[in-house]
């Protein structure tokens, strides 16, 4: 029985590595695959992993429609057993509609990748119609931590050092890279995510004028978050 599953996560969780290894594993069970994504960092019509490894993949413009596509595939003798689609956020519902009815009417196996929500906490208009239609949402086992060490569950944007949360709902970007981007995203738990704590601003409120002037980078981390009186 065919399924439409969303694998899903905060931003640098591993999605993309699975991604690539579900295709592997697939491809040498001799199964017929289409690798799809939309807006991967390493650039147009590519799914890339953190860990170095990349293919070639499908860009999904906003007017792709996945049915038509397959369908035309298969009336030309290339049946299609899986679908790989990475960065699932960025589809429009319609698209996730017709993966959906791909897996309910030719069974076809659909396994879509992404995060669920925005900087701004808010769904994906794509990974929502994933959650309301997929059969199974799978949350990825490798956790992503927060600064403080506890599990991360959401996507902060960072913008020249600050945490922001109005703007666009796409900006492509890593995670704090080191190659001084004007936008940044860092993964938070959600108490600091509230607090708007990122990285840089729990490193700087742990510097007190008692320890200065020792250089930052070599200031301890907080493994655990400040108490605050209201704790
Ligand atoms: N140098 C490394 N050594 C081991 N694992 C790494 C390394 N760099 C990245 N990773 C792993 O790769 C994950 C990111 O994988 P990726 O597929 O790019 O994430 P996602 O698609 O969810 O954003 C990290 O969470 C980490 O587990
Ligand atoms: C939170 C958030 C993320 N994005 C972008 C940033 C990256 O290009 C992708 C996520 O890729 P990953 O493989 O999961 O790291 O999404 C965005 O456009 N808007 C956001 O709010």
């Amino acid at each position: 029985m065919a399924e439409l599953v969303f694998f899903s996560g905060t931003m640098d969780c591993g999605k993309s590595t699975l991604a690539l290894q579900m295709d592997h594993n697939h491809r040498a069970r001799a199964r017929r695959g289409m690798v799809f994504t939309k807006h991967d960092r390493a650039g147009e019509a590519v799914l890339s992993s953190r860990l170095g490894l990349e293919t070639d993949a499908l860009e999904v413009a906003d007017d792709l429609d996945f049915w038509d596509l397959i369908a035309t595939q298969a009336t030309h003798g290339r049946a299609i057993h899986y679908l790989i689609c990475d960065e699932a956020q960025f589809y429009t519902p319609d698209q996730v509609e017709q993966l959906a009815r791909l897996v309910d009417e030719m069974e076809i196996d659909v396994f879509a990748f992404g995060i669920t929500a925005d900087f701004r906490t808010q769904l994906f208009p794509g990974s929502r119609r994933l959650i309301e239609l997929a059969d199974r949402t799978q949350v990825l086992q490798v956790e992503s931590l927060c600064w403080c060490g506890r599990r991360a569950t959401h996507n902060a944007r960072v913008v020249d050092g600050h945490m922001v949360v109005e703007g666009a709902q796409i900006v492509v970007g890593d995670v704090a890279s080191g190659q001084d981007a004007t936008v940044e995203y860092e993964v938070l738990c959600r108490r600091h995510y509230m607090r708007r704590m990122t990285s840089h601003a729990a490193r700087a409120q742990a510097v007190s004028p008692d320890l200065l002037p020792f250089d930052l980078d070599l200031c301890p981390l907080p493994q655990r978050p400040a108490r605050r009186a209201d704790d």
